[in-house]
């Protein structure tokens, strides 16, 4: 029924004020103020429109991306929208385009690593979006391996320039996104070759389409990389490739901040670490972990919002069947998620905290915490995105076959969603980066060197390595240090068994090789603790609002018991619990998903989406399920006509087994 709310039941069974929640979930009132605003502005706007873009061909889907994120830009200037709205209108937009990596990357590159008067010249076009940029560095042979790119940019001190080269096809840059057809310029990653001598990998803005009639340069070849995973999907995007015939580009080009090339073609390397050259994927990393808990968020949504809606068994008598949430498998699957999306948006706060001082301590040359910021981004990156893909697949399950239909918007989702295990760092990759740092952490233990931040626990070592958990029954698991001393002992022993193993290698490379699985462990064990710690920070904080804390500490214990029953093994093998208090933990949760079923809706509430956001019709604010899947499917171009094109050809011949001859 049209203006009912199927679910207001489920909305008046909540023991906490939604609206209080809502601001803890956006991070302060202006922050929900402004998402509230643009969202709602965004989803009444018939150029926004976004239900039909399964259907479209690709080159429609990106014709119509190039219209969304150009009216986008046309609001952002008219409507003079601060940065804020002008990031949570791409957001709420909700279709990858070229914006994204102009602003999230060819921007940012620009800023981090040229020089002022780099930054004057090329800020100024590039932020009035009088030139177009993207982020050129992975090519077709190597993406992990950044050391190992191919592309050369030799300085030539006759006439001051740099010669961009692919050298190879596997040199070809591959993947860029707004590359393949709408960018007129790029930050390029290659070789930096002075005199002969290679000086690694080096930043270069390079223009790579005339800004007359968008036709590449002489001396470049460029185009798109092809269809992706998923229908519409990530297929709005035109990811790229590249190649550059002896392509010269004026010295003042390459992006000198961190090292220059002079008018002679001396190489001077400044003092600062050479790593900053990635500090544009630090910068994303960063940002990428809140984006998760967003992603995951929808998915936990719509599936909570059906599942509230979906009945099946348990009627007596012909009565009313069982909500599908009632039942404690589906709790058991679906509340970690609830929980892990409240836990993601709080580490991704605090990541972004040090994000923000790690940056003002570099511009000060302060660099002591840079490995700590490269390793907290690379490690939750990874550990937050992997575990959001397989939560959008978990609540597409948990929906049933009707998860499966397009229009219950999960498997978009999951389509456009998963590449990010892979982009900004391969998952596996950027895990082993957090063990390079764990197993440095941990050979300087004893040194005097204490270890700080997030691996702090590290330097109370005696005590994590002989400490037996004190919890005696089920209530001690919502004691928040006796959690956090099972995932210090975990991480820390996990950490220290990698460490004794390398040891028995003479070289350490090579006994980083054999331990790689090991060593991915250890990392993943370290990065939940630091969620974690940040959740139990949280609710240990002043929160505002009816019964707010008191739903964010059930979710905090959900989100720390699940993964201890998840990773038993390791908890086992440590010694960091036994198992009767491991099946105190069990116990403990159960009765935590009994304490969040009356809030479960509410609690999908808080996160704000609109329904033009989620585009689902499982995850309809108003429950109207059933009416609407019927709406959805008549509008499938298979049902334009009764009898479908292809009847006169194929189906009836079959039945009437009339085929003309066959011939062989
Ligand atoms: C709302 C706006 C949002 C905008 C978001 C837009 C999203 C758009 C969607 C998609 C865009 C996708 C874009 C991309 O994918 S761009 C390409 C990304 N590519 C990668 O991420 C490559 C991954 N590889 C690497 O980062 C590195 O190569 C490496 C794996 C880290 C290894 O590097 P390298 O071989 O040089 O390093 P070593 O292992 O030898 O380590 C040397 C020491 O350096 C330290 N290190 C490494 N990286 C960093 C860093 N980034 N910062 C600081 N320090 C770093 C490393 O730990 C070693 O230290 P040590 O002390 O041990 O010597
Ligand atoms: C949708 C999308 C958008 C992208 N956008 C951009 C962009 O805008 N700009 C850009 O420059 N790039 C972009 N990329 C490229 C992306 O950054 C790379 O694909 C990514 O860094 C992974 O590198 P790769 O493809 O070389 O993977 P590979 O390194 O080839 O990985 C293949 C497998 O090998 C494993 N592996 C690799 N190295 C190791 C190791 N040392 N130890 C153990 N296992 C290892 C990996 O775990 C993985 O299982 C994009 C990619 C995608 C999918």
């Amino acid at each position: 029924m049209e203006g009912v709310d199927h679910l207001a039941d489920e909305r008046n069974k909540a023991e906490f004020n939604v609206d209080d929640m809502k601001i803890i979930w956006a991070g302060s009132r202006h922050a929900f103020d402004v998402s509230n605003r643009i969202s709602r502005f965004v989803a009444t706007d018939p150029v926004f429109e976004k239900s039909n873009r399964a259907l479209m061909t690709r080159k429609e889907l990106f014709k119509n991306t190039l219209k969304k994120s150009v009216y986008a830009w046309k609001i952002i200037k008219e409507l003079r929208l601060s940065d804020e709205e002008g990031i949570k209108l791409r957001i709420f937009m909700d279709q990858p385009g070229f914006l994204d990596l102009h602003w999230g990357m060819f921007v940012p590159a620009i800023k981090g690593q040229g020089t002022e008067e780099q930054q004057q010249k090329w800020l100024s076009l590039a932020n009035k979006m009088q030139i177009i940029g993207c982020y050129a560095q992975t090519e077709l042979g190597h993406g992990s391996n950044v050391q190992g790119l191919e592309t050369t940019a030799t300085f030539d001190p006759k006439t001051d320039q740099f010669i961009m080269h692919s050298p190879t096809q596997t040199s070809s840059k591959w993947w860029p996104g707004g590359l393949g057809k709408v960018s007129t310029h790029a930050v390029v990653y290659a070789r930096l070759i002075t005199n002969g001598k290679d000086h690694g990998v080096h930043g270069f803005i390079v223009q790579l389409r005339s800004l007359d009639d968008h036709s590449p340069l002489p001396g470049i070849t460029i185009g798109d990389i092809g269809m992706k995973f998923g229908n519409g999907a990530y297929n709005s995007m035109d990811n790229g490739f590249l190649m550059f015939n002896q392509f010269r580009i004026p010295r003042d080009q390459m992006l000198m901040r961190l090292s220059k090339v002079t008018r002679e073609g001396k190489y001077i390397a400044s003092d600062v670490p050479r790593q900053l050259v990635y500090g544009t994927m630090v910068s994303v990393r960063q940002t990428i972990v809140s984006k998760a808990s967003d992603a995951l968020a929808r998915a936990v949504c719509i599936a909570t919002r059906y599942s509230a809606v979906r009945r099946q068994f348990g009627s007596e008598n012909g009565g009313i069947e069982t909500q599908v949430i009632d039942y404690k498998t589906q709790q058991n699957r679906l509340f970690p998620l609830l929980a892990s999306a409240y836990a993601f948006r709080f580490v991704g706060e605090w990541l972004k905290w040090l994000y923000t001082d790690v940056t003002q301590r570099l511009e000060a040359s302060d660099f002591v915490t840079l490995p700590e910021a490269h390793a907290c981004t690379a490690g939750l990156k990874s550990m937050t995105t992997s575990a959001t893909s397989d939560g959008i697949e978990e609540c597409r399950k948990l929906c049933g076959g009707h998860g499966y239909l397009w229009c219950s918007g999960l498997p978009e989702l999951f389509a456009v969603y998963v590449p990010a295990c892979t982009y900004e760092g391969d998952n596996v990759v950027l895990q082993l980066q957090v063990a390079r740092f764990l197993m440095k952490t941990v050979s300087q233990l004893g040194s005097g060197k204490a270890p700080a931040g997030t691996t702090a626990y590290m330097g109370r070592a005696q005590h994590l390595l002989q400490c037996r958990s004190g919890v005696q029954k089920a209530e001690d698991w919502l004691n928040p240090s006796m959690v956090l001393e099972a995932f210090e002992s975990r991480a820390l022993r996990m950490a220290i068994t990698c460490a004794k193993n390398l040891s028995k290698f003479e070289n350490q490379e090579q006994g980083f090789s054999e331990l790689l699985a090991d060593l991915v462990e250890a990392a993943i064990a370290h990065c939940q603790l630091i969620v974690v710690s940040k959740f139990i920070a949280k609710i240990e904080g002043e929160i505002e609002g009816k019964g707010v804390k008191k739903q964010l500490k059930n979710l905090c214990y959900i989100y720390a018991l699940h993964l201890l029953h998840k990773h038993l093994g390791d908890f086992l093998s440590t010694n960091s619990v036994t198992p009767e208090q491991a099946s105190l933990a069990s116990h403990q949760l159960r009765s935590l998903y009994s304490q969040v079923r009356p809030n479960a809706v509410a609690l999908v509430d808080a996160f704000d989406y609109t329904d033009h956001y989620l585009g689902s019709v499982l995850g309809r604010y108003d429950g109207n399920v059933y009416p609407k899947l019927f709406e959805e499917a008549l509008k499938d171009p298979l049902n334009d006509s009764v009898v479908p094109d292809g009847y006169h050809e194929y189906i009836r011949p079959l039945i009437k087994q009339n085929f003309p001859s066959a011939k062989l």
